[in-house]
């Protein structure tokens, strides 16, 4: 099948508006394949941070996006695991810390361009749920299907504060929030690719709504999959 004809459904929004956990479930439903382009982003940070490299030096950062091999795989409990130059660092990527030194680095235009043909490879047969930031505008601008999900800054804290509580890491809920806003401006205030809906996405705001719910809602959209 020519990689043009696959089916791409793309999901953006700020963070913890829950584009992973949606993604991962539509693409479940479907049978399609998943890319989380933001653990690529966190990745690249974290390995940046193992060579301790500099956050200002863009060269070196650059360099680091392109020698950085990630990995995804499940574990024996279904469990998604990525892997960051053979090393297991799901739970390093998934700390706040990784998350901002990622939305650093992703305002660097060369480091996007790095990480650009890595992401459209994803796209494999039977079809594919991207999550990110760009997903609908500049990666796969050609998506049949476009969603930007949304939530309240407060709620996204929320769901933040439990997720982390959930497994045993100290935060408060107004560090969070401060977080959270600092890193939706930064996503949407850089000159490339900025954290935007495309024209032709579909706004779904998820303040108040269950995960099923919003799975159903985007599931909708394509033909022959809604409820
Ligand atoms: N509609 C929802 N209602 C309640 N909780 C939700 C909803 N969607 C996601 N969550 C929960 O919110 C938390 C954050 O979700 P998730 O990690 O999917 O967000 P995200 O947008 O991918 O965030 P990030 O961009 O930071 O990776 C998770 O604990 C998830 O279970
Ligand atoms: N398509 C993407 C995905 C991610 N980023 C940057 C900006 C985010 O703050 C950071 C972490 O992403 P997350 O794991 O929270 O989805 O990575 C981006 O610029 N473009």
């Amino acid at each position: 099948m020519p990689e043009s004809t696959i089916p791409v459904l793309t999901i953006d929004g700020p963070s913890g508006s829950g584009k992973g956990t949606i993604s991962r479930a539509v693409a479940a439903r479907l049978g399609w394949h998943y890319l989380d382009s933001g653990a690529l982003y966190r990745a690249v940070g974290v390995a940046a941070g193992w060579a301790d490299l500099d956050l200002d030096d863009a060269g070196a950062l650059v360099r680091c996006a392109f020698d950085t091999v990630v990995g995804f795989r499940d574990d024996a409990a279904g469990e998604p695991r990525v892997l960051v130059n053979g090393h297991d660092a799901t739970d390093e990527l998934r700390t706040e810390t990784a998350g901002a030194a990622a939305s650093a680095i992703a305002a660097i235009p060369e480091v996007r361009s790095a990480l650009k043909e890595r992401q459209r490879a994803f796209r494999q047969a039977p079809g594919l749920v991207a999550d990110g930031r760009d997903m609908g505008t500049v990666i796969f601008p050609d998506a049949g299907w476009k969603v930007f999900l949304t939530a309240s800054a407060e709620e996204r804290a929320e769901r933040r504060y439990k997720q982390l509580k959930d497994k045993g890491v100290s935060v408060t809920l107004d560090g969070l929030l401060r977080e959270i806003l600092a890193r939706d401006a930064r996503d949407a205030s850089r000159a490339v690719a900025p954290l935007r809906p495309a024209e032709d996405a579909v706004r779904i705001d998820t303040t108040g709504q269950g995960i099923e719910a919003v799975v159903e809602r985007v599931l909708a959209l394509v033909p022959g999959h809604g409820a």
